[in-house]
């Protein structure tokens, strides 16, 4: 192996450099030196002649030791490892004699064998300074080039090869030049070195001081990188000033690389700062938290919540929006305000039914079966329904024939069909049937009353930015029966009103209408949720009120009230059973008779459905129950003194109190329809002396007070007709009033009432209790037709009243009347007021 760099590290040579041989000697303590004998050590970096760098002072013939990828140069001291066998010998030769040898670089560093022909052609003579044997037989020495030779020709013949030489001292220039290039190069070599942090300060500091310009071009490339052709040619130069001036070159290109370099390794920096101050950040924060105690639990929370959104299944949009708030939780200190927002967003993000639905079942003859099960009559009701969902399920068959040709959008229209409507007077079983259907489907069931709302929020949600925000309440809804397709019923759709707070009805018009609601958008969710899975019904009290554009995409199924008949009916198979298993009774413990039932239909309700029915029958189980317990009586049947004495005085003697009122003349019966359900109505006429004014008062509309004065205006111009003496309204004040004044009426349909009212008055004569009448007068004296006959005439009935006058045009709708109705009560339709006067007054005559 020829001589190669003795891999010692550089900042030894300093210390050798800066603090001289013994320091180097200490330091190189642990290793078997074999000292100099004579302790001959030159300091060759004095510059003695000036002229010349290094000592050309030495022997003409050398034996050379060749290189292998380094160059020596005079005026450095360079470590060395040596191994191989000729050049033990040749370093064992010089030693036992001058110690000098000739250093000479390889051309090729790979070459283990250098001939003379792989050498160049100038060297370094040095001086072998220390030397140290290792114990795996290579020698490392520590030389010092003293001056540089030619070689003249080599010597073969010993082990190694020899060469004659001439001594080939340097040309070194003098001035202001020279200077300045020194200087340019020293600086350009600092300025590197401290680019790398590796160069010792010292070593910096020593190359900084040298005021030679060849001990500095040589020290500099010693210590420079480059490639070893070009070392060479730093050495085989002969001016000063080239190889100077050849450095600067070298020197400019290494601070150019290590430049960029450097840029590189910031810009990397940056990003690896980025990210670690992030996690030291994220770090800091987990131990703080950790201090204060809650780490543990915010973090369980957010592990909670990252496995509730995963077991959600959201669309993709929603999934996304969780994963976010997610993070942003994370972040957050448990204190923070806005912690407890973000967590009861999550909170209705992960519980709603994004992915959980009932598998719906249509079996049309079970759902027929259940829905007569629920509710005894309501048959055209009951087929209605039955027909609607038998289309229903023939169209979400044949879905795939009937879309083949259609639009897109037109498919969409038509896919959920019609929203069913159910409009009738309360407690009828408008929500009982809604649960009939669910069951009938398969599906849950779930309500919400629209009653009063004003706030389209109410309906969409509020944007979160609100303190105390939620979502509407379809979105409310749904999380509480936990399924995407249940039956959704939409309690008073005709209660629904709007001021500034936006319209609820456009809001309700999204959530219904099937092109738009699988993408329904609370404002407080922020993301979709698709409610084209939902089927909404709606119920309402009655139609006027409900806003067109809604109407217009209900079926409307109207159910009326019920019949005495129909309601001890109710209360028998449904009410009562009911009622007894809610106070914790058995059936078969307690019985009511019929005309216990009757009893308290007629003294102690007042409506057309049953549900105030079912809460007297509910107080009767309870005062029983309470005797039994307290008393220890059983009592097993309910009579009609029974309920009596324990529901107490009568509420309403109907009959009664028609008698009672309509004794007198100037009073007459009327009927009403109220979205409540049929009533009846009386209309009061009186007179006294005055100035012909026309009194109306009792909370009336404009209408109403029109048909009064329609009426009126009829009359005096008939007076003679009807043998009314006309004295009777003449300097006379009329006013009519209509009792119950704190509840506003109005319509048409009171116009015969007032004219039969009025008449009764002129004529002094009192109408029979048990007739009623109703129907809108002209100037004429026709009676028109008007709306609303069922309730009415089951009003009447409820009433006790047996003869119904009514607009012939109307005669058709008694066909829906129950038979025993029209059993129990006479209706008369007919066309004039005269009719109906000639009938009920003057018939008497
Ligand atoms: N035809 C019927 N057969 C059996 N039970 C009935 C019938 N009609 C009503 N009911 C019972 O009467 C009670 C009141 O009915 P429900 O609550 O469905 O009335 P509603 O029409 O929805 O009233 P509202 O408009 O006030 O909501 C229920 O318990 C229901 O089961």
């Amino acid at each position: 192996m020829p001589a190669e760099k003795w891999n010692i590290d550089i900042s030894e040579i300093v210390e050798w450099m800066i603090n001289g041989e013994q320091e180097f000697n200490e330091m190189l303590m642990n290793f078997d030196l074999e000292d100099n004998p004579d302790g001959a050590s030159d300091n060759q970096f004095e510059n003695k002649n000036g002229e010349q760098s290094g000592d050309a002072d030495f022997p003409s013939q050398l034996p050379i030791l060749p290189l292998r990828g380094l160059v020596v140069y005079p005026q450095t001291a360079v470590p060395l490892t040596i191994g191989q066998s000729r050049s033990i010998k040749l370093v064992d030769d010089a030693l036992s004699g001058n110690r000098w040898v000739g250093l000479i670089t390889s051309r090729d560093a790979e070459k283990e064998n250098p001939d003379p022909e792989d050498l160049y052609e100038y060297g370094t003579a040095a001086i072998i300074h220390r030397l140290f044997r290792a114990p795996d037989g290579t020698i490392r020495l520590l030389v010092q080039g003293t001056g540089r030779f030619k070689v003249k020709k080599f010597i073969e013949g010993k082990p190694y090869i020899q060469a004659e030489v001439e001594a080939a001292p340097e040309k070194i220039e003098k001035g202001l030049k020279i200077e300045a290039l020194s200087r340019n190069v020293r600086d350009q070599f600092v300025a590197i070195a401290e680019m790398i942090p590796s160069i010792p300060r010292e070593l910096v500091a020593t190359i900084n001081s040298l005021q030679d310009p060849l001990q500095t071009a040589y020290n500099i490339a010693n210590l420079q990188r480059m490639d070893l052709s070009q070392a060479q040619l730093i050495l085989e130069m002969d001016s000063t000033a080239d190889k100077l001036r050849f450095l600067v070159g070298i020197l400019t290109k290494e601070g150019e690389v290590l430049d960029l370099g450097q840029k590189i390794q910031n810009e990397a920096r940056e990003e690896i700062d980025k990210v670690q101050r992030e996690y030291f950040l994220r770090e800091q924060l987990k131990a703080i938290r950790k201090e204060l105690g809650d780490e543990d639990a915010q973090s369980a929370e957010v592990e909670e919540f990252r496995q509730k959104i995963k077991e959600a299944k959201m669309p993709p949009e929603a999934d996304k929006q969780a994963q976010l708030e997610l993070e942003r939780l994370e972040r957050l200190p448990a204190a923070a305000a806005e912690y407890g927002v973000i967590r009861t967003y999550l909170d209705w993000l992960v519980s709603l039914p994004w992915s959980t639905a009932t598998e719906e079942m249509l079996d049309i003859a079970n759902a027929r079966k259940i829905l007569d099960h629920d509710h005894y009559g309501l048959d055209d009701v009951k087929s209605r329904i039955v027909e609607y969902l038998a289309v229903r399920k023939l169209k979400s068959e044949r879905k795939d024939l009937f879309e083949k040709n259609q639009s897109k959008d037109d498919i969409r229209k038509e896919r959920e069909g019609v929203i069913l409507c159910f409009v009738g007077p309360p407690g009828v079983g408008k929500t009982s049937l809604g649960q009939s259907i669910a069951k009938a489907l398969n599906r849950k069931f779930v309500r919400t009353s629209l009653g009063g709302i004003r706030d389209e929020a109410e309906i969409r949600g509020h944007r979160r930015t609100y303190i105390g925000a939620m979502p509407g309440r379809i979105i409310q809804s749904l999380r509480r029966v936990e399924s995407r397709n249940p039956v959704f019923m939409l309690d008073e759709i005709d209660k629904l009103t709007f001021d500034y707070h936006g319209d609820p009805a456009s809001a309700l018009l999204e959530v219904l209408d099937p092109e738009q609601n699988s993408e329904f958008r609370d404002n407080y969710l922020e993301v979709a949720f698709d409610l084209s899975q939902v089927m909404f019904i709606t119920t309402a009290n009655q139609l006027d009120t409900i806003p067109a554009p809604l109407l217009d995409r209900m079926e409307v199924i109207e159910i009326s009230g019920y019949t005495e008949r129909e309601k001890v009916e109710i209360a028998k198979g449904y009410l009562i059973p009911r009622q007894l298993r809610e106070n914790g009774l058995m059936e078969k413990e307690l019985k009511f008779k019929d005309d216990a039932i009757l009893e308290i239909i007629r003294s102690f309700t007042r409506e057309s459905g049953v549900r105030n029915l079912e809460r007297e029958i509910g107080s009767v189980c309870r005062k029983v129950v309470t005797i039994r317990e307290k008393d220890h009586k059983r009592i097993r049947s309910i009579s009609k003194s029974y309920v009596n004495e324990m529901l107490g005085k009568p509420r309403f003697k109907p009959s009664e109190e028609v008698l009672k009122r309509t004794s007198v003349p100037g009073v007459a019966t009327g009927l009403a329809w109220t979205p409540v359900g049929g009533e009846i109505l009386f209309i009061e006429a009186t007179s006294m002396p005055g100035s012909d004014k026309f009194i109306i008062t009792g909370s009336l509309g404009d209408v109403m007070k029109e048909s009064a004065t329609a009426a009126f205006s009829f009359l005096r111009s008939h007076l003679s007709e009807f043998g009314i003496d006309p004295k009777v309204v003449e300097h006379r004040d009329i006013h009519i009033h209509v009792p119950a004044g704190a509840q506003p009426k109005d319509g048409p349909s009171a116009g015969i009432t007032i004219t039969v009212a009025l008449a009764s008055l002129f004529l002094g004569k009192a109408l029979d209790a048990k007739i009623g009448m109703t129907g809108e007068i002209t100037l004429r004296g026709q009676v028109l037709p008007v709306g609303g006959i069922k309730e009415k005439m089951l009003a009447a009935h409820r009433a006790g009243l047996k003869k119904i006058f009514l607009p012939k045009d109307n005669e058709i709708d008694l066909d829906e009347l129950p038979e025993e109705v029209k059993k129990d009560v006479e209706f008369i339709p007919v066309d004039t007021a005269e009719e109906v006067i000639n009938q009920t007054l003057l018939s008497k005559k």
